[in-house]
C-alpha cells in the first residue's frame, strides 16, 4: 500500500443547508483508533455517498451519525442534529433513530407478514389510527415502487421477497417513520443488477424528501446517484466535494490512485 500523507485533504463543503454536521469525529475499537475525520457538512435532501477501500473506516464514520457505534467502540467530537450534540449522553437514541433511520448491506425485513413490516413500529410508536396506518403503509411502499408488486399479498410474509424487493421494503419500513435522514451500509451488495437498478432509482426519487448518505463500494454507483462524494482512507477523509468534480478532477493524490484504479 502506498504511502500517502493524510494531512493532505481537499474538503469543500457543500454550500447548502445542512442536515448533519460532523466536526472532528473520531472513534476507538480499544486503542485501534479507526476514523479521525474532518469538519463535513451533509446537505439536506441530497445524497452523499461514502467511499474509499475496504477497512477504510466507511461503515464505521455511518454508524456515528445514529449512535449505531455506542455499544462497541468509543466515539468522539460533535455531530450536530437540528442544534443538538447527538454524541450527548442524554438524548434518547431511539427517538434520534426515527428521525436518522439506517438501512442494512443485508436485507432484514422481519418475519412478519408485508404490512407488519411497515406498521408495526408506527403501532409501538402510538399510532393507532387504521386509515392514518393504511395510508403510511401505501405511501411508503409507493415511495418505494414495491406497491404494484406487493398490493394483493400484503399479509403474506415478507420472507417470501426476493432480496431486491426485501431491501426495497427495509427501505420503505424506514421511510414510513418520515424520517429526516436515511443512512444505508451499502443496500445494493447483495443485489442483482436489476434489482440494483431499482434500488437506485428509487434512492434518487426518495431525495426529494430525505436527506439521504450511503456507503458503497461500488464507484458506479458512486457517480450514478450520488450528489456529494467524501473519499476515506483509513479513518481519514480526504476529500469531499461534489461526485462530479471528486470523479473527474480530484485534487489530491491519494483520491486520485482510488478513482482510477492504481490504489494500495
Ligand atoms: N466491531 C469492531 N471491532 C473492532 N474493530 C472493528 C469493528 N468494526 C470495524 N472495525 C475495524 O475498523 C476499521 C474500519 O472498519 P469499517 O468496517 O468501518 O470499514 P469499511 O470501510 O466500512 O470496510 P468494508 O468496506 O470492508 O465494510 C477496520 O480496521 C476494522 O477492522
Amino acid at each position: 500500500m502506498k504511502n500517502y500523507n493524510l494531512d493532505e485533504t481537499y474538503i469543500i463543503n457543500p454550500q447548502k443547508e445542512s442536515t448533519l454536521s460532523a466536526k472532528q469525529v473520531t472513534v476507538s475499537y480499544g486503542t485501534n483508533h479507526v476514523i479521525h475525520a474532518a469538519d463535513l457538512n451533509f446537505p439536506r435532501y441530497k445524497i452523499t455517498s461514502l467511499i474509499g477501500a475496504s477497512g477504510s473506516g466507511k461503515s464505521t464514520y455511518l454508524r456515528c451519525f445514529n449512535r449505531m457505534n455506542d455499544k462497541i467502540a468509543t466515539v468522539g467530537g460533535q455531530i450536530m442534529y437540528r442544534d443538538t450534540d447527538i454524541n450527548n449522553p442524554k438524548i434518547n437514541v431511539y427517538e434520534l433513530r426515527r428521525h436518522i433511520g439506517m438501512v442494512f448491506q443485508r436485507p432484514n425485513p422481519f418475519a412478519k407478514s408485508i404490512r407488519e413490516n411497515l406498521t408495526f413500529a408506527l403501532k409501538k410508536n402510538g399510532m393507532t389510527d387504521k386509515n392514518e396506518l393504511e395510508m403510511r403503509l401505501e405511501t411508503s411502499l409507493k415511495g418505494v415502487a414495491l406497491w404494484d408488486e406487493v398490493k394483493d399479498k400484503l399479509d403474506q410474509s415478507a420472507l417470501a421477497l426476493s432480496g431486491g424487493q426485501a431491501q426495497r421494503l427495509c427501505v420503505a419500513r424506514s421511510i414510513a417513520m418520515k424520517p429526516d435522514i436515511l443512512l444505508l451500509d451499502e443496500p445494493a451488495s447483495a443485489l442483482d443488477p436489476i434489482s440494483t437498478a431499482k434500488l437506485e432509482e428509487t434512492l434518487k426519487t426518495l431525495s426529494n424528501q430525505f436527506s439521504i448518505i450511503i456507503v458503497t463500494h461500488n464507484m458506479q454507483q458512486a457517480s450514478r446517484i450520488s450528489d456529494y462524494t467524501a473519499f476515506l482512507h483509513m479513518g481519514h477523509v480526504i476529500e469531499y466535494d461534489e461526485t462530479e468534480n471528486v470523479f473527474t478532477n480530484p485534487h489530491v493524490r491519494a483520491t486520485e490512485d482510488y478513482i482510477s484504479g492504481n490504489f494500495g
